[in-house]
């Protein structure tokens, strides 16, 4: 599939007046494919001077066959613009905490990641039409894609991070968790460099914001956010190319007159504290030390360029310790690291990458690393092996270089010595796998790869099971018509947004009005078919006149109208709760944070204040334990709930009680009748129990029965209709009796509530 690119990026710092100097360094960076690129400027450009370097780009652009817009950006130091990403987003992405502060010139930097993120969309949306694919890149633009997908909803948006994504046990130390998580949650689908950061954001999205999550996709706001691995490749065609000029060949030529006989060892590495400069001299100074007879036939050349924020103490340390290793091994002739802090040609370097015997790449954090790649080509026909840490996001496609961990220097050095020593059958066999996925897993191999899932992606939620969202005006003329509505209405995540203490989720003064205002017209019959116990239901519930109420998903039931409770499951033998309960409480002693909670007749282990992965897991083997055991034993059911799980006998359930209101209904004057107007909105498992119950009601006009529920429209539901979450609900029901704008003192408490877990 071809495409019609468009480049939209910053122009970096405009370090002059001069626009047509702008124009070149932009051209420049967009042609070198370098997405960190916002910059701005002390002078704002005029229009013309704008014009200029727009059409000096757009030249630039047409030479690769690409436009670029460019986005402009001015006001105040250069530096702004860069500053949150780069001195506050890098550091934690690669595991690196900053020094505690008052977070004043930490809010400023914040405010300039905004509006830069905005300055993006402002263009993008200039331009956009509908049907494009929009594709962000990399950690400037966290917030990107949630303003876009707030602009322009339908929008199809892929994000990919070329940075790691670190544990959310440590994105949880940015003060900004939420707002980074959510702008990214704005993305069809979130691509990764390796699948650990991957399952580290999804973590996070489930700790940090409580969204539910799979493998492989996050449910933000109502949409399923596909989550996938994608580790980039290079223009291994051009690498080819450009290494095996005469100009390269010269090179060649004249590093081996530099070091006649010597093995080279090649690294090279930007000079900050991740791409692990000082743990490779440590590891080769170990290496002298263990093999003295390998010392003089060696030398480590290592190309060094600045970092991003330049560290001085690295310097100063890399620099001690090559002093230290040359004093302590080398000679008047010969010293064995050679050490070149400044950008090389590239023919320079690409005849270093041919003439080396090993590549030795110790970063501690990176997300990708191009030397590796870039030294697999160069070594087609020389096949020098390649040592690659274990932490950068390239070890998970490059499996047959030699894996090291960076910190541990013995380990390290012997990985050196085996590779100087390996038999050449061997470093071809290495060689040849490595090269194979190198050339076969390219930039441009990367590029259709994410851009055809996205496609898929968002084709297959095109046409799967989306459920629609509630169709409000049709269901408000369907009850305005009808004179024999009933109404069914789960109570935990459907009337009350779910929190981490079940007890503390009680229903708001609008549930309470827009329930009673139901429940007073006479043409409505309104019940409550919960899980909840009956003291639950009548203390918060109880006082709505003619509300029914039933309780433990039907093993009680207060009919409308009427004080009293019936038993469904008087008869019923309870042994089985014993069992239930010391299987409950085995798990609750082994999951920190879970507890039972007994009712009359169900009980319910709940693991919500759990970790939320760990809960989920024990659950699982809980729920094993009990269906081997409880379940073949006595006539019960185990469901899986909200973070919980419960177990009740198996002849009530929620479906069982929706079908019996439909066909115990009496209309105003007490006769028999089948309702013309059915509302049932639930939210978890024991819910559909109630819409499959329903839709299989043969007396039910089912045009006029709504099923609805609770939760993004991609989850797996028999119900017709969902609804985000428990605001939306009362909204609707408020408008159903004439309510406006019910919901609009739930909607930050639900979502906050909610997230909470
Ligand atoms: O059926 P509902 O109203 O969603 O309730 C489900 C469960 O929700 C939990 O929060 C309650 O503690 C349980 O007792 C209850 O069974």
């Amino acid at each position: 599939m071809s495409w019609e690119t468009v480049l939209v990026a910053w122009t970096g710092e405009i370090i002059n007046y001069d626009a047509r100097i702008a124009a070149q360094v932009a051209a420049a960076t967009a042609s070198a494919g370098n997405h960190a690129a916002p910059v701005m400027n002390e002078f704002k450009l005029t229009e013309t001077e704008q014009t200029k370097a727009k059409t000096l780009l757009e030249e630039a652009a047409a030479k690769n066959g690409s436009t670029i817009v460019p986005v402009f950006l001015y006001g105040g130091e250069q530096g702004r613009w860069r500053a949150y990403a780069e001195q506050v987003l890098w550091p934690l992405l690669h595991y690196i905490l900053g020094e505690p502060s008052d977070g004043i010139e930490e809010k400023k930097w914040w405010l300039d990641y905004v509006k830069f993120n905005e300055a993006f969309a402002d263009k993008i949306c200039e331009i956009y039409k509908p049907g494009d694919i929009i594709w962000i890149h990399d950690y400037h633009l966290l917030l990107l894609p949630q303003i876009l997908r707030q602009r322009l909803p339908k929008a199809y948006i892929g994000t990919f991070l070329h940075a790691p994504f670190p544990s959310s046990e440590y994105f949880r130390y940015l003060t900004k968790r939420r707002e980074l998580l959510e702008g990214m949650l704005g993305s069809n689908m979130i691509g990764f460099q390796a699948y650990s950061f991957s399952r580290h954001f999804i973590s996070a999205c489930t700790r940090v914001l409580g969204f539910e999550s799979t493998s492989a996709s996050v449910d933000a706001f109502g949409a399923r956010v596909a989550i996938d691995v994608f580790p980039i490749g290079i223009d291994a065609a051009r690498v080819a190319r450009d290494m095996d000029t005469a100009a390269v060949r010269e090179n060649m030529v004249a590093i081996r007159d530099l070091y006649p006989g010597k093995k080279i060892i090649v690294g090279r590495d930007r000079l900050d504290s991740v791409r692990g400069v000082i743990q490779k001299l440590h590891a080769f100074e170990m290496f002298c030390q263990m093999y003295p007879e390998m010392v003089e036939k060696v030398v480590l050349i290592q190309l060094t360029s600045p970092a991003y924020a330049h560290s001085a103490k690295i310097e100063k340390k890399v620099n001690e310790i090559i002093a230290h290793i040359n004093g302590t091994y080398g000679m008047l002739h010969f010293t064995p690291v050679q050490h070149y802090p400044q950008q090389v040609a590239r023919d320079e370097y690409f005849a270093l990458l041919r003439v080396a015997d090993l590549a030795l790449i110790t970063s501690v954090r990176d997300g990708m690393n191009t030397t590796s790649l870039e030294y697999v080509v160069c070594q087609r026909d020389s096949h020098g092996p390649l040592i690659l840490s274990e932490f950068t996001g390239t070890a998970g496609m490059l499996t047959d270089s030699i894996m090291v961990n960076p910190w541990d220097s013995v380990g390290v050095a012997k990985a050196i010595h085996a590779c100087l020593v390996m038999k050449p059958e061997r470093k071809a066999e290495l060689e040849a796998k490595l090269y194979k996925h190198v050339t076969t897993h390219t930039i441009q191999a990367w590029v259709s790869q994410f851009l055809s899932k996205l496609v898929s992606t968002l084709a297959s939620y095109d046409h799967s099971h989306m459920t629609p969202v509630l169709d409000r005006p049709l269901m408000h003329a369907k009850y305005k018509s009808a004179s024999r509505r009933l109404f069914m209405f789960d109570y935990d995540g459907t009337l009350a947004p779910i929190v981490k203490e079940p007890s503390a989720a009680i229903p708001t003064p609008r549930v309470l009005d827009a329930l009673e205002r139901l429940a007073s017209d006479s043409r409505n019959q309104v019940w409550i078919i919960s899980g909840r116990d009956q003291a639950f239901l009548e203390q918060h519930l109880g006082g709505i006149h003619r509300l029914g109420l039933s309780a433990e998903h039907g093993c009680f039931l207060r009919r409308i109208g009427s004080d009293s409770w019936f038993n469904l499951t008087e008869t019923f033998d309870m042994g089985w709760q014993k069992d239930v309960i010391d299987i409950f409480q085995y798990y609750t002693e082994r999951t920190q944070g879970s507890f039972v909670e007994r009712k009359r007749a169900a009980v319910t282990w709940h693991y919500r204040r759990a970790d939320p992965e760990y809960g989920a897991f024990q659950a699982r083997e809980c729920q094993n334990h009990l269906e081997n055991t409880v379940t073949s034993k006595y006539d019960v059911e185990v469901m899986t709930g909200k973070a919980n799980l419960e177990v009740r006998p198996r002849f009530v359930n929620k479906g069982e009680i929706a079908k019996g209101l439909v066909h115990e209904y009496k209309d105003f004057d007490g006769r028999a009748a089948t309702p013309d107007f059915v509302l049932c909105m639930g939210d978890d498992s024991t819910d559909e129990d109630m819409f499959r119950a329903l839709r299989k009601v043969d007396a039910l006009d089912q045009d006029c029965s709504f099923t609805v529920t609770i939760g993004p429209s991609s989850k797996m539901t028999t119900a017709t209709w969902h609804l985000i979450d428990p605001a939306e609900v009362v909204k609707s029901m408020g408008e159903l009796v004439g309510l406006a704008d019910v919901a609009q003192e739930m909607g930050s408490s639900v979502v906050h509530e909610t997230r909470l877990l």
